[in-house]
């Protein structure tokens, strides 16, 4: 695995076959198309996937009310839907509110899919429900829910009131250090207690790191991000261009060193407006992340620099955060060396952006291009559908107009 990463530049004849099928594969929308099921997967052998029975809900026992705690089944009957807060790249996240506790949740509903989470070396003694009832953390947006149906999946997630972090960026498109490091210290601490848990994160981008409504990060999909279509558990090359780790490209096996490369994507983005790798096209910055040397602009500091040339180094062995007190070191960077970790943890620290929330349910800090839209479903395959199903889901696939659709939701 090293010698592939001993050069920096890597030349596109030494790019092996498999990673240049992937670069083919990539469609303008900047995800790969669906890798087969059949394919084998490269998920490391030590990593296990845990998957929620379709016949079970999961119900946090970190709910207050008893009542809801100890529910028989929760359905999509006991929230209403109110706005739609964002897109992903498999399904929509809209505000809901609980209607026994009028709590207000982000609902994210992906079609026909399975729940997994990536943990490793997480032993089998280890319940699935034992391992989402520990990824509790201030700086971790908390599953409450997760329910199912034949062809959805609905999870109940706490509503990050202040919106996504990037969005309260200033006009000139960027941080300051003093800002950015407040940020990538609490993403940090987020990212620390899922690797403690054995979960590799994967998918750190700007559009998962959202804002609690006093301000302070919050990060979303917290490892459960890895949801497979259709049964596929093969869709490990999917994910954002510009922030996926070299080692993932090249389909070799990975750890948590690929939350320290995307660490390290965020940071310069955060720093400078973009990112390192981005080029004309999405295979083009593919491309970029296996050969390209790594730029920094001069406007950024020595301690920043040093600590993104570190985090950045495409071999992965090598790179900041490898090994056993990697995450130790990264945090004793001198670049951190304001941050007051207990404090941070605590959360007693000032956030340097306090999100204006006037009334939360009307989602003031989500662009207004989701937000404004009428919230309807899509046609879903029935086939597989019992005839209750197919009625309950018929409901649905009518397009109303909001005050119509709240109706049909509390029928
Ligand atoms: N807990 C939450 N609270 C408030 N808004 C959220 C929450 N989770 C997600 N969102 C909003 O919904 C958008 C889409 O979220 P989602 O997790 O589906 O996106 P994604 O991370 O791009 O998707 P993917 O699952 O493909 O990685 C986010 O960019 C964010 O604006």
């Amino acid at each position: 695995m090293s010698a592939l990463f001993e050069f920096d530049d890597l030349p596109s004849n030494q790019i092996p076959t498999s990673t240049k099928t992937i670069l083919d594969d990539i469609n303008e929308s900047g995800y790969s198309s669906e890798v087969d099921a059949a394919e084998p997967t490269q998920i490391p052998l030590d990593e296990r996937l845990y998957e929620v029975p379709l016949e079970e809900s999961f119900i946090s026992s970190s709910l207050s009310t008893p009542a809801t705690k100890n529910s028989r089944k929760v359905s999509l009957d006991d929230f209403e839907i109110l706005k739609l807060l964002g897109r992903g790249a498999y399904g929509k996240v809209m505000l809901c509110r609980h209607k026994e506790s009028g709590i207000l949740y982000a609902m994210k509903v992906l079609k026909k899919a399975s729940l997994f989470v990536h943990s490793k070396n997480a032993e089998h003694t280890k319940a699935e429900r034992q391992i989402l009832e520990e990824v509790q953390n201030p700086f971790i947006v908390q599953l409450f829910y997760a329910f199912q149906t034949n062809d959805r999946l609905y999870l109940i997630l706490e509503y990050a009131t202040g919106g996504e972090l990037f969005t309260h960026m200033a006009s000139e498109h960027m941080f300051t250090e003093d800002v950015a490091r407040f940020y990538l210290a609490e993403l940090l601490l987020a990212l620390e207690h899922l690797h403690a848990l054995g979960i590799v994160y994967r998918d750190l981008k700007p559009e998962n790191c959202l804002l609690d409504g006093s301000g302070h990060a919050l990060l979303t999909d917290f490892g459960l991000s890895k949801v497979s279509i259709e049964g596929s558990r093969a869709n490990t090359v999917c994910g954002t261009a510009e922030y996926m780790a070299p080692e993932i490209l090249l389909e070799m096996s990975y750890d948590k060193g690929v939350d320290y490369w995307t660490f390290g994507i965020l940071m310069y983005e955060m720093l400078t407006g973009y990112t390192p790798f981005r080029c004309g096209n999405k295979k083009k910055t593919l491309d970029a992340i296996l050969k390209k040397k790594l730029q920094i602009p001069y406007y950024v500091s020595s301690d920043a620099k040093d600590l993104l040339i570190r985090l950045l180094r495409k071999n992965p062995n090598v790179r900041l955060g490898h090994g056993e007190d990697g995450m130790e070191k990264l945090k004793n960077h001198r670049f951190f060396r304001k941050i007051d970790w207990n404090e941070l943890k605590s959360r007693s620290s000032s956030p340097p952006i306090q999100p204006i929330v006037t009334d939360p349910s009307l989602a003031e800090n989500f662009d207004k291009e989701f937000t404004s839209e009428i919230i309807k479903e899509s046609p879903i395959d029935s086939a597989n559908l019992d005839a209750k199903m197919q009625e309950y889901f018929l409901n649905f696939s009518y397009v109303a107009q909001p005050d119509h659709l709240l109706s049909a939701f509390e029928k």
